[in-house]
């Protein structure tokens, strides 16, 4: 039953720091509810848990190995930030058998099918990525966690554009890839069922006024990749 934890984290965004002394651990099964104001740090601690950005101290581990610089967290996750990544020219289905392939799913092309089918669009799989309205959009993006399998779910505010049905559709794939034992860590400003989740309010780790931090202490650095 594997476990994601973070210790002590501390994030620094430019000269910034934006949250320090930060716990959070997800088990099998388990989901963890990112809230707090705009600018708070939620999409920074999803991308600190994607391994997109180093965090300045602390520590991530999968099992208790740790998993920054480990090669295999890549393959761990889905994780779904604010952008669409919708490629204009192709249709919504090579779309997602795209992702589907990099995902190491065995047959692309039917497992992004079914994706989009969960996702109440079947209709859109032949059209352009430039044609799609907001929601389609956002339906398609999340539509890749279903299309190749992996444990732990990180989505950035994954109810903007929808609409109500598309929140009940999110909340029951959510509910059923906790059921098979997956993870969920999401940021939202608006209501989602997530049961039983814990939640972290980020406005609780920002730091006192006047923290400062010593740029040439033990600090991991700032790397950020690319999405
Ligand atoms: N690439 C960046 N370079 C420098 N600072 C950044 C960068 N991205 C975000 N920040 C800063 O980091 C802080 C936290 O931003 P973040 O996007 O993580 O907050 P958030 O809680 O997700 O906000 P929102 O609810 O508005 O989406 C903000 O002060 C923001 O200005």
């Amino acid at each position: 039953m594997p476990v994601f934890s973070g210790t002590d984290l501390t994030c620094l965004r430019g000269d910034r720091l934006v949250f320090t002394g930060l716990d959070f651990r997800v088990e099998s099964g388990g989901a963890l509810l990112l809230l707090g104001p705009n600018g708070s740090g939620k999409s920074s601690l999803l991308r600190v848990m994607a391994g997109l950005l180093r965090p300045f101290r602390g520590r991530l581990a999968w099992d208790d190995a740790a998993s920054e610089d480990d090669d295999q967290h890549g393959g761990r996750i889905h994780y779904v930030g604010h952008l669409d990544a919708v490629k204009p020219v192709l249709t919504a289905l090579e779309n997602l058998s795209f992702w589907a392939s990099l995902g190491g799913a065995a047959d692309p092309a039917g497992a992004a099918m079914a994706a989009l089918e969960r996702l109440g669009v079947p209709h859109i799989a032949g059209v352009p990525g430039r044609y799609l309205s907001a929601g389609q959009k956002r339906r398609l993006t999340l539509a890749r966690v279903l299309a190749a399998p992996a444990p732990l779910w990180l989505l950035d505010e994954p109810t903007v554009a929808l609409d109500r049905a598309a929140v009940r559709l999110l909340e029951g794939i959510l509910a059923e890839h906790r059921a098979g034992g997956g993870m969920v860590a999401l940021s939202t400003h608006a209501d989602i069922a997530l049961p039983g989740a814990a939640e972290l309010h980020l406005d609780h780790f920002a730091p006192a006024t006047g923290d400062d931090v010593d740029l040439d202490s033990d600090a991991n650095g700032d790397g950020e990749a690319a999405a």
